[in-house]
């Protein structure tokens, strides 16, 4: 059984810290934060390109010699008001002191320095809607390919409706053979409204040597090293998850399941 499924390490702290080692893959890394009132969080970037993602919750941030004030608006995801991101270079230091309860992403990936240190969002984020009927669910890109912030990370928000689907028709980004389709690791971090309800999550390659059918919970991490990965939120239950996506080119090129492709 692949170890895809990641439960939180902690309820509050240091709640997910994958790192490219720890997935058993090359680039995507993800740490989550959850921090009560006054709490502070620090790291270094060191040989990885970060995107700070104020997920709930307001906080203090200084990154890269910089003070950048208190980043958040939302006070629970599911507003679904434009995230507060920040893109931080290799070779920083950043800390976040929470000024409410907040809740934190840190999206690495591999980095040179190419760019610099910037505020993305809430400007410029807006909350799009993708697919029809029980397909439909909204889209917050935070920094896709379209904006030239980032020199490997792909980020994006997504609200699955409850008794909706997403990340389908299923589609797999799994090879790196541009324009065809581009090679990028991907993790989802997951949460359910109301919190105690569930998700399911499928990972699953065309042969079948990978098949996984996850049910995930509020804060899980689900890794998708390679093949297609659709999500579905039952009755009752809106689903949220943040994605990471990173890869030796950063470009989004997928190719859908020949089973399903007819949905696309
Ligand atoms: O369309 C969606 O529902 C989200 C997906 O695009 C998700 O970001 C993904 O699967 C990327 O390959």
């Amino acid at each position: 059984m692949a170890d895809l499924l990641r439960k939180p390490l902690a309820s509050e702290g240091l709640v997910h810290a994958i790192t490219a080692e720890n997935a058993g893959w090359r680039y995507v890394g993800f740490e989550l934060h959850r921090l009560a009132p006054g709490a502070a969080a620090t790291g270094l970037t060191k040989d990885r390109e970060a995107i700070l993602v104020m997920v709930e919750g307001h906080a203090q941030v200084q990154a890269a010699g910089q003070d950048w004030g208190v980043l958040g608006d939302r006070m629970d995801v599911f507003e679904k008001t434009a995230p507060h991101c920040l893109y931080i270079p290799p070779a920083q230091s950043w800390e976040v002191t929470a000024t409410t309860a907040c809740t934190v992403a840190i999206c690495l990936a591999p980095g040179r320095g190419d760019y610099p240190a910037r505020r993305l969002g809430p400007d410029g984020i807006t909350l799009t809607q993708r697919g029809d009927g029980s397909n439909t669910r909204w889209i917050n890109n935070i920094a896709m390919e379209d904006a030239d912030v980032a020199e490997s990370l792909l980020v994006t928000e997504v609200f699955t409706p409850a008794g909706n689907w997403s990340s389908y028709p299923s589609h797999r980004h799994d090879e790196d053979d541009y324009p065809r389709i581009t090679y990028l690791e991907e993790s989802y971090y997951h949460r359910l409204n109301p919190p105690q309800g569930f998700g399911i999550q499928r990972v699953y390659t065309d042969d079948g040597t990978l098949d996984e059918t996850m049910t995930v919970k509020n804060h899980d991490v689900v890794l998708v090293p390679r093949g297609h990965h659709p999500c579905a939120a039952p009755h009752g239950y809106e689903m949220y998850y943040l994605n990471v996506m990173a890869g030796p080119l950063r470009k989004w090129r997928f190719i859908a399941d020949p089973d399903h492709a007819w949905l696309m």
